[in-house]
């Protein structure tokens, strides 16, 4: 593995009594694709509040590169190389395709607050360039025909191919996609594992996810780590991840109860 990106180390989220999550410890390396999976319940979207900022660890640390992250807010959190998608998809639903890209180019530009007031020169030669910017993200995925349309008019499998363009127009170093099949039928789920391949390969970037669609975990993920009531149960690859007695007993555990 190569040098770490993201890193937590023993992070632990606490709701009055109940610990969503115990002392986590993940290492993904810049150009890794990892999974995160386990049983309803189990912890794995507080991981990735905390990852991203939603939520402040009770104890623990969130590194990205070797910075301390914990407790930032998401937006600067987004600005410093972390992008998500979300369970339920996340457009700006009554915009166009193009100014869904378009806004979240924004995030890592700097033209400065007068020059926005007062439209200069530098701040419309930065508008054409995220436009640009924008019209080849859309190209490279396929949606350059439908820029015009609003987002929620496209079918479901372009919204999500949509959301997963729209947080890479952010320039992240580390993506994170959130349960990303969810409500996909077997083909979109089939273009889905291929384009995730394809994002990490194309952007070099390290993608975590977290997915209850065990092909496509087993299928795209070169580490897995299994959690159970908030804690780590196992890690590894995926040979080793369906074969581990204690990954196989919390998810028959789960399915009998
Ligand atoms: N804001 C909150 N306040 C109180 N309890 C919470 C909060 N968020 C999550 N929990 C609890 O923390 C535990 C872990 O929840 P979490 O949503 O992280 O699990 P999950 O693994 O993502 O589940 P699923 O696969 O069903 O999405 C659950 O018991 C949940 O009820």
């Amino acid at each position: 593995m190569s040098e770490a990106i993201l890193e937590t180390q023993s992070i632990t989220m606490r709701f009055g009594g109940l610990t969503a999550v115990d002392n986590f410890n993940l290492s993904i390396g810049k150009n890794d694709l990892v999974g995160v999976i386990g049983p309803n319940g189990a912890g794995k979207t507080t991981i990735f509040n905390m990852i991203t900022g939603i939520y402040e660890p009770t104890e623990g640390k969130v590194l990205l590169g070797g910075k301390n992250i914990s407790g930032l807010r998401p937006a600067f959190i987004t600005q410093q190389g972390i992008a998500r998608t979300f369970q339920n998809i996340r457009l700006f639903k009554d915009l166009t395709v193009l100014d869904n890209i378009r806004l979240a180019g924004h995030f890592r530009v700097d033209y400065g607050l007068l020059s926005s007031i007062f439209r200069t020169k530098k701040f419309h030669a930065e508008e054409e360039r995220l436009k640009n910017e924008a019209i080849e993200f859309l190209k490279i995925f396929g949606l350059e025909n439908k820029m015009d349309h609003l987002a929620k008019n496209l079918p479901y499998g372009e919204q999500r191919r949509l959301e997963i363009a729209r947080a890479l127009a952010t320039k992240p170093d580390v993506l994170l996609l959130d349960e990303p099949a969810a409500g996909m039928n077997p083909n979109e789920t089939k273009d889905l594992t291929e384009l995730i391949r394809w994002v990490r390969d194309k952007f070099q970037i390290a993608i975590l996810l977290i997915e209850h669609d065990m092909r496509l975990v087993m299928d795209v993920c070169e580490q897995i780590y299994v959690v159970d009531h908030g804690e780590l149960i196992a890690k590894g690859g995926p040979k080793e991840i369906q074969n581990d007695p204690k990954v196989i007993e919390a998810y028959l555990g789960t399915e009998q109860a």
